[in-house]
């Protein structure tokens, strides 16, 4: 078998192109402009490409987009000065620190400080809860993304078998409440876990977040099934010239896709997903902000 590729990249320039749509829809009909504020501290090079290919896509969607760049020696009390003025800005309807932070500013009291109505992450003590209740909330960007591509590939997901590798905050859990949702059975392998590859070779759908490049092959997956690699890893490429590096996925391309039915590809796949998640969530904020109903299907 040789896997259909999910298009990711396709599909966040469609999701990307509906929020735009809905953005002139908020201007015209009701003067409003959607806002992002994103907060990078500190100087990594991976977050500064993150941070400008997401400004430009919230500008291109016809929103605002704020940036503020401050030094890695910034205060914990400073940001979250920061942070309070952000809250209390009514032309800012999102809100997200990158994450990582340096190490000394404690990150969890940084994030429950945002506005849970402007945390457009999902990153916020309450709406981590709000999601695990079934409660409306702001769902976090890279596992609603699987979400949708995994609905757009399949219709429902009810009754399917979904194991999520790994158990971040920021993906493997939510990414298994969101599945739950949709009335899979869900289990979270990991590091610790016993025979992983019984267990995923077991799944309809496998969703790939350890960070651990290539770490999922062929014989890991059952034949036909789903697999969402939401790995993003940059490691050595001799073979194109000295020096040189390549993006791969927590996934080994090539031997998963010889046995799953579909597979997402690294780069465009969860990556351009995210983004474009992102300027969902921030649109789904300006509308419940201003009383308005949020446009379905950009929601969980
Ligand atoms: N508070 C917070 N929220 C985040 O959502 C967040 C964060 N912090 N910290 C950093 C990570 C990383 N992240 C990416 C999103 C999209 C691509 C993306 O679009 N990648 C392209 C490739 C880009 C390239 O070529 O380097 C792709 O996969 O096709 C990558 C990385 C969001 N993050």
């Amino acid at each position: 078998m040789t896997a259909s590729i999910i298009d990711g990249k396709g599909f966040a320039a469609k999701v990307r192109g509906e929020v735009g749509r809905h953005v002139k829809r908020l201007k015209d009909e009701h003067g409003i402009t959607p806002g992002l504020a994103v907060v990078l501290v500190g100087e990594d090079p991976a977050s500064q490409v993150y941070v400008r290919s997401k400004g430009k896509q919230t500008v291109e969607a016809g929103m605002n987009s704020y940036e503020h760049k401050r030094d890695a020696s910034i205060s914990q009390e400073e940001l979250l000065a920061l942070v309070e003025q952000l809250n209390g800005d009514p032309a800012v309807h999102g809100i997200l620190v990158q994450l990582p932070l340096p190490d000394h500013i404690d990150e969890d009291l940084v994030i429950n400080a945002i506005d849970p109505a402007k945390d457009v992450d999902g990153f916020h003590i309450s709406n981590v809860g709000l999601l695990g209740t079934g409660q409306e909330s702001m769902v976090p960007c890279t596992p609603l993304g699987c979400l949708m591509m995994l609905r757009d590939f399949h219709g429902s997901l009810s009754g399917m078998n979904a194991v999520v590798v790994g158990r971040s905050n920021i993906v493997g859990k939510p990414m298994a409440q969101l599945l739950l949702g949709d009335s899979c059975t869900v289990t979270i392998a990991h590091s610790r876990t016993k025979d992983i590859k019984e267990v995923t070779r077991r799944a309809d759908i496998v969703v790939a977040a350890v960070g651990r490049p290539e770490m999922v092959t062929g014989d890991w997956i059952k034949p036909g099934a789903t697999v969402i690699d939401v790995g993003i890893n940059r490691i050595d490429a001799p073979e194109k010239g000295e020096g040189k590096t390549r993006l791969v996925g927590d996934c080994h391309f090539d031997s998963c896709a010889e046995v799953a039915g579909a597979i997402t590809p690294v780069p465009g796949g969860v990556g351009p997903m995210t983004i474009a998640c992102l300027l969902a969530n921030t649109l789904t904020a300006c509308c419940r902000a201003n009383g308005i109903a949020a446009p379905e299907g950009l929601t969980a």
